[in-house]
């Protein structure tokens, strides 16, 4: 089976927007999540109308794919929509993943760049420019709407907790500063990383928490539907209430039996792995077993791996589609050896367009890769030479989180390829509007 992956071009069998199949769109509309919303804005409500001197603080906690950031991001276009169309005061809504952020310095600099602020990497301390970004706001007479994704993150480091006190005190700590804060803070493990932060922070921050359960299947049913009727995300006909059902079912949480996981990402991702199966096999319509095929492959529970796949920096990403290409040329393989490794390497990169690095450094990346426990390395006998090093994707090991293995590796390429093609545009992109500027 092989999927094909230069299909864009061509008008697709079943997929009509891969985009918005992707994890970080966000639908238009979020069914079963009417509440949260709607709790939301009822805490945020002064500081949308523009109060000053007012701190509001709203707490998410659920396991991944519970529809926690999808709420906050909608939450926030509606919130900036409004504001653009004068029906609500300015409001400055800015959305930091701690992933990608990760100490108070990066935040704050995150924040001012979504005030169009341009901060250099160096020469304020955090606190200046915690003073920088807030005085700014707040001398233009705005509020902010702040969302702190993936913020378990940040409540484990030292640094965390002083972000959360700047945000819980700013009053305190910026008397100067006017303006509304409205703050959702996004936890998974809510009382986990509560308890590495100080009280008098928690107590501070502990404004209303908001609850995401997992979701039934019956719920991941409607989900996907609005994917498929109101998104126009995958062809209508190509997908029966069957299919719906059984992916519904496969992931979906039974509360009575406390069973299944109810992640809406990994039930998206399983009818969008279906539907490139079924399109690799060129028919118009998902089958049943295009679904047990990427349930039994063990795409569940993998996104994981694919974020800490998509994530990596470009040359760790070039050299594990180097080793991903290599094993899915020689099936029958475990193992593939450094050198073999290295040519194909470097044919990725010419490939893209990009200079390959060094021997020495891609050892070094190969190491990291190993750090991560993404690839695992043994010394074997070269065909020519003495000894070698020999590199395969590992099964789970116990220590680790993330099993490449668990992707099937055509998918693994295709996750690869998308990736560093769009990071390679995106580097594109800003290169133009360097040289328009
Ligand atoms: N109620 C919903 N309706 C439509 N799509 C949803 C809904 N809930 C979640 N999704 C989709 O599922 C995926 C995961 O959702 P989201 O990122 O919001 O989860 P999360 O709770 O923030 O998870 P994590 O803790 O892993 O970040 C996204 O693609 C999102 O669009």
């Amino acid at each position: 089976m092989s999927f094909s992956y230069d299909g864009y071009a061509r008008p697709r069998r079943i997929i009509l927007d891969e985009r918005k199949l992707s994890s970080e769109y966000v639908p238009l509309k979020l069914p079963h999540r009417a509440e949260q919303i709607a709790e939301t804005l009822r805490v945020m409500q002064d500081v949308i109308r523009g109060q000053k001197d007012v701190l509001r603080t709203i707490i998410y906690a659920g396991q991944a794919g519970t529809g926690k950031t999808a709420v906050a991001r909608t939450i926030g276009r509606e919130v900036k929509d409004k504001a653009a169309k004068g029906k609500i005061p300015p409001i400055l809504v800015s959305y930091v993943n701690a992933q990608e952020y990760r100490t108070k310095f990066q935040v704050f600099r995150k924040i001012g760049s979504d005030c169009g602020l341009d901060i250099p990497r160096r020469g304020f301390s955090s606190q200046e420019l915690a003073e920088y970004v807030f005085g700014f706001i707040s001398r233009r007479e705005n509020n902010a709407l702040i969302i702190l994704d993936e913020a378990d993150i940040l409540a484990k480091q030292k640094d965390g907790n002083e972000l959360f006190y700047v945000f819980s005190r700013v009053r305190e700590v910026l008397p100067e500063v006017q303006l509304g804060l409205g703050l959702i803070v996004i936890f998974r493990q809510l009382d986990e990383s509560l308890a590495y932060l100080d009280k008098a922070v928690v107590s501070s921050l502990s404004g209303r928490v908001v609850r995401f359960n997992p979701y039934t299947s019956q719920q991941l049913q409607d989900i996907l539907w609005a994917r498929i009727r109101d998104e126009g995300a995958i062809r209508e006909e190509a997908v029966s209430e069957e299919i719906i059902e059984m992916i519904a079912d496969t992931v979906g949480y039974n509360p009575d039996t406390k069973s299944g996981i109810g992640d809406a990402r990994m039930a998206i991702k399983v009818l969008y792995y279906s539907a490139l199966r079924a399109e690799g096999e060129e028919r118009e319509t998902i089958l049943p077993e295009d679904v047990r095929y990427v349930v039994n492959q063990g795409v569940l529970p993998s996104y994981i791996d694919e974020e800490t796949v998509t994530r990596l920096p470009l040359h760790e990403k070039l050299l594990l589609l180097a080793i991903t290409e290599l094993l899915l040329l020689e099936r029958e393989k475990a193992y593939v050896n450094m050198g073999e490794v290295v040519i194909q390497y470097e044919d990725v990169c010419n490939k893209f367009g990009e200079k390959p690095l060094r021997y020495t450094r891609i050892w070094e990346k190969v190491q990291f890769l190993k750090k991560m426990g993404l690839v695992d390395t043994r010394t074997g006998r070269g065909e020519t030479r003495g000894r070698t090093t020999m590199i395969t994707f590992p099964g789970l090991p116990a220590n680790s989180v993330v099993g490449i293995n668990r992707i099937p590796l055509d998918l693994l390429e295709k996750i690869l390829r998308d990736s560093i093609e769009k990071e390679l545009s995106s580097r594109g992109e800003e290169r133009g509007e360097e040289l328009t500027e």
